[in-house]
C-alpha cells in the first residue's frame, strides 16, 4: 500500500483550523503518526505481544479509536487464542472506510486471522461486551476530560478477571522543567523526522483545543478511581507512554 508523506502543515495557513481526523489526515496518517509519536512502531507491535498474554478464549478484544487499524493488525498477528475476535471502533467515517480496506487486504494475504468487526461509533456511547482486552492507543487524550473516568469505569466493568486495558497516551509533566525538557526533545524528534519549524508550530496550534494530555499521576489516579486495581507503565519514549491497567 502506498504511503503518502504528511505535508498538511507545510505551507503557511492564515488561520490554522482545529485538528480533525478527516480525509486529508487519513491519506497521510501512517506517515504522520510514525514521524510524530516516538516509539509508535514499538508500541503497536508490542500491544499485540502483551495482548496475547491476556486474551481469553471466546472473548472479544477491543481496539478503541482504531484509526487505520494498526493495533487491530498487531492483535491479529500475535493473538492465537481460540474464538477471539477484534472489535475496532472509531467515530471518523474516513478512518473507518480506509481501515476496512486495509483489513480486507490483510485477510486476502493471511489465512486463519482473528475475525474483525470495524464499527463506526463514538466510544462514549458503546455498550461493551464482556471482554479480555481493551487497547486505547492515543485515543483517550481526544476524549473530553469529564467523560474519561466514566468511560474507563465502563471498560473496567466489561473486563473479565485476568484481562487488561492497554492505554497509550501523550503525557504532560507536573514538574515544569521536566515538561519543558521533554517537550523540547519531542520537537527535536519531529525535526529529525523532517518536519519544519512551521509544520511543528502549525500542528501544535491545530491540536491545542482538541488534544488534552494528562500526567502519569493523573492517569494512575483516574484508573484507580474507575475501579482498576493496578497500573503498570510498560513503555515510555520522551513524552509518550503506555500503561497496563488490571481490573
Ligand atoms: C491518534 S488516533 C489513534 C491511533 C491508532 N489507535 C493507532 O494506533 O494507529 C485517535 C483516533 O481516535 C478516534 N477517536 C477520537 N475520539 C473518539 C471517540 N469519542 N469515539 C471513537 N473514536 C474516537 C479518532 O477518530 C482517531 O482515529
Ligand atoms: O503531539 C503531537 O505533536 C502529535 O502529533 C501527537 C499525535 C497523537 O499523539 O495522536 C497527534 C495527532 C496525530 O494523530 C498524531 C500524533
Amino acid at each position: 500500500m502506498t504511503e503518502s508523506p504528511d505535508r498538511i502543515y507545510a505551507n503557511p495557513q492564515a488561520q490554522v483550523a482545529d485538528f480533525a481526523f478527516n480525509e486529508d489526515v487519513v491519506r497521510v496518517f501512517p506517515d504522520m503518526i510514525k514521524r510524530s509519536v516516538p516509539g509508535y512502531p514499538t508500541i503497536v507491535e508490542n500491544i499485540g505481544v502483551l495482548a496475547a498474554q491476556f486474551a481469553q478464549p471466546n472473548t472479544p478484544l477491543y481496539d478503541l479509536g482504531s484509526s487505520l487499524g494498526a493495533v487491530t493488525q498487531a492483535l491479529r498477528r500475535h493473538v492465537k487464542t481460540h474464538g477471539c475476535k477484534v472489535i475496532a471502533v472509531d467515530n471518523s467515517s474516513a478512518m473507518v472506510d480506509r481501515c476496512r480496506e486495509y483489513l480486507h487486504a490483510q485477510d486476502a494475504m493471511f489465512q486463519e486471522l482473528l475475525p474483525v468487526e470495524v464499527v463506526e461509533a463514538d466510544i462514549l456511547a458503546l455498550d461493551f461486551q464482556p471482554c479480555s482486552l481493551v487497547a486505547m492507543n492515543f485515543t483517550l487524550q481526544f476524549v473530553p476530560r469529564e467523560h474519561r473516568t466514566p468511560l474507563l469505569g465502563r471498560i473496567r466493568q466489561a473486563l473479565l478477571p485476568g484481562g487488561a486495558l492497554i492505554l497509550s497516551e501523550k503525557l504532560r509533566f507536573e514538574d515544569a522543567d521536566e515538561h519543558q525538557l521533554l517537550t523540547d526533545l519531542h520537537v527535536a524528534f519531529k525535526r529529525a523526522n523532517g518536519y519544519s519549524e512551521l509544520e511543528i508550530a502549525q500542528k501544535r496550534s491545530a491540536l491545542e483545543n482538541v488534544m488534552h494530555p494528562d500526567s502519569l499521576e493523573e492517569h494512575r489516579e483516574r484508573l484507580l478511581a474507575a475501579g482498576f486495581s493496578k497500573v503498570v507503565p510498560w513503555f515510555q519514549c520522551l513524552n509518550f507512554a503506555s500503561l497496563i491497567a488490571l481490573p
